[in-house]
């Protein structure tokens, strides 16, 4: 009796198990389907004995997904030459750098944010602070004030990736008050490369936790079109009425310039696509609203450039991982679209290692941890007023002890001035690159600023080598058109676009969606 009762026990506890067996392959499988694709075209990462096989450079592109390739450099970077932009200082204490007259220093011309600007300053107000914020005090003995001096040594459990993790409630940064901080910045020609553990911040690496699910990224331009509709009535509806109303006369033309302008397509492009539709439009008379859609649609997809490699670099070679940069004014959407590029790449089977180098706020910091833990990223962190070059150094390094294929830092967009974020900038990347190479460099630009986005990329193109941009912010705009004018002339690729809030709302940029969407 008791031996059949025993049969019985044990082949309800092997249904049991086979049932729950097949209820986890189940939800794995439904897990799998809802996570996003990113289809490799042949080269697509295999693991062979347990060793990730890395993509070939060619890269990899979803069906109108996003596209990613590998960087140019190959293994560990070659330290760069030493080509310092201003005279190398021997010993002695580090001196100031050297600041242009204050007009000089300035970009912006209509009260917008510029490069060195301060985005405490609401966007509508009528005239930016800019000129009001003199030059950091000397700091007092009394006055906490953050800096490489005063930024507390990292403890050596703190310092190494993978070991002890430092909650971010022991980092506690000093306060500061905002005028007085220090510009973390030195001409860096003395600068060595920062080991892990430099006593300029202390480095905090937060593991990354379980992500949340992400929408497909598949046709997310086509998905988001309806975001450009204030776009959509400039081109849509104004150049299209005006092209489908029959006989153009030169007042027509006159008119549909001006809504080209008034779309940021900027003058030399406008002129240019004008002369192009003219010349369409002799060749292939419209008859039908259709046509002049197909003409227009032609005429516009020609000057977007579809020409143009827009895979993101992100893609790791053998041995070190990606590494990113991204840049910009403050308010542009850095951290953010940093947080959901990370979400596509985590998606997509990527470790990703995010860099807080933006280290003038500590909210920037913990807005760009939010996201890590958002997105399943870990972050490598440094206190408020620790030298950015040393946590970007710190995350590079991180990086390839942990063998991550993606390191995104996040830069600041704000210091005092325009000379003061771009000696910061720059330092930042030469002292990266002393790690890895870097591969993509990202500038950020706020589509609604319109014409003061491109005074700016020219700043920053200026400094670090711009590789792509990323527009943000086109569904508040109907300046769709300034992905002509900056294209144009920066001839660097727009690769994506923000188009909400929303941790899915950046879409790989799409020449022929792109239109598409614009024309409505
Ligand atoms: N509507 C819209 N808002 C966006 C988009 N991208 C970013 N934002 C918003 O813009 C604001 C600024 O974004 P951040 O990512 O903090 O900008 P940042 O450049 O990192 O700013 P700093 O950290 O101050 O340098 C946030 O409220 C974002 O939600 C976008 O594509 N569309």
């Amino acid at each position: 009796m008791a031996g059949v009762n025993t049969g019985i026990i044990i082949a309800i506890v092997a249904a049991a198990v086979i049932v729950l067996v097949a209820l986890i392959a189940l939800g794995v499988g439904l897990r799998r389907r809802r996570r996003v694709s990113l289809r490799d075209g042949s080269e697509q990462q295999s693991v062979v004995d347990g060793t990730r096989q890395v993509d070939k450079p060619g890269g990899y592109q979803a069906s109108s997904g996003f596209a990613f390739s590998q960087g140019g450099g190959t293994g560990l970077a070659e330290p760069p030459a030493r080509t310092p932009e201003t005279p190398q200082t021997p010993a002695g204490p580090p001196t100031p750098p050297t600041e242009a007259p204050p007009t000089d220093d300035r970009t912006e011309t209509d009260g917008q944010p510029m490069v060195g600007d301060d985005a405490a300053v609401p966007r509508d107000a009528e005239r930016r602070g800019f000129t009001d914020v003199g030059l950091p005090d000397a700091p007092t003995s009394d006055a906490p004030t953050a800096g490489p001096a005063t930024a507390e040594p990292p403890t050596s459990e703190s310092a190494t990736v993978g070991r002890q993790v430092v909650e971010p409630a022991t980092v506690e940064p000093p306060v500061v008050d905002d005028t007085t901080v220090e510009p973390p910045v030195t001409p860096d020609t003395t600068v060595e490369p920062p080991v892990v553990g430099d006593a300029v911040g202390v480095e905090t690496v937060v593991p990354a936790p379980a992500r949340e699910e992400i929408a497909p990224s598949a046709g997310r331009l086509q998905k988001l079109r309806g975001r450009l509709a204030r776009s959509q009535g400039v081109f849509g509806e104004g150049v299209l009425g005006l092209l489908g109303a029959g006989d153009l006369d030169e007042e027509s033309w006159e008119e549909i310039e001006d809504t080209l302008v008034l779309a940021d397509l900027g003058t030399a492009t406008t002129t240019a696509v004008v002369e192009d539709l003219r010349a369409a439009i002799a060749a292939n008379p419209v008859r039908t609203a259709d046509d002049a859609r197909a003409l227009f649609r032609g005429v516009l997809i020609d000057h977007v450039m579809p020409e143009l490699d827009r895979s993101v670099r992100a893609l790791p070679h053998a041995g070190t991982p990606a590494v990113l940069l991204v840049v910009g004014v403050n308010g542009t959407g850095k951290t953010t679209t940093t947080g959901k590029l990370a979400r596509v790449l985590v998606a997509d089977g990527r470790r990703v290692l995010l860099g807080a180098a933006d280290t003038f706020r500590a909210a920037a910091a913990d807005q760009l941890q939010t996201w890590g833990e958002r997105v399943g990223a870990g972050i490598v962190r440094g206190a408020e007023g620790a030298d950015p070059a040393s946590v970007a150094f710190d995350a590079v390094s991180a990086g390839v002890a942990e063998g991550v294929d993606v390191v995104m830092i996040d830069t600041a967009g704000r210091l005092h001035t325009k000379t003061g974020l771009m000696d910061e900038l720059g330092k930042v990347k030469r002292v990266v690159e002393k790690k890895a190479p870097v591969d993509e460099v990202l500038l950020v630009l706020d589509a609604t600023i319109g014409q003061n986005g491109l005074a700016q990329a020219r700043v920053f193109a200026e400094v670090v080598d711009i590789s792509g941009v990323v527009l943000t912010k086109l569904d508040g705009t109907a300046k769709g058109g300034i992905v002509f004018h900056v294209q144009n002339e920066l001839g660097v690729p727009v690769k994506l676009v923000g188009l909400g809030e929303g941790a899915d709302d950046l879409a790989p940029f799409e020449p022929e969606a792109f239109v598409d969407a614009l024309l409505g």
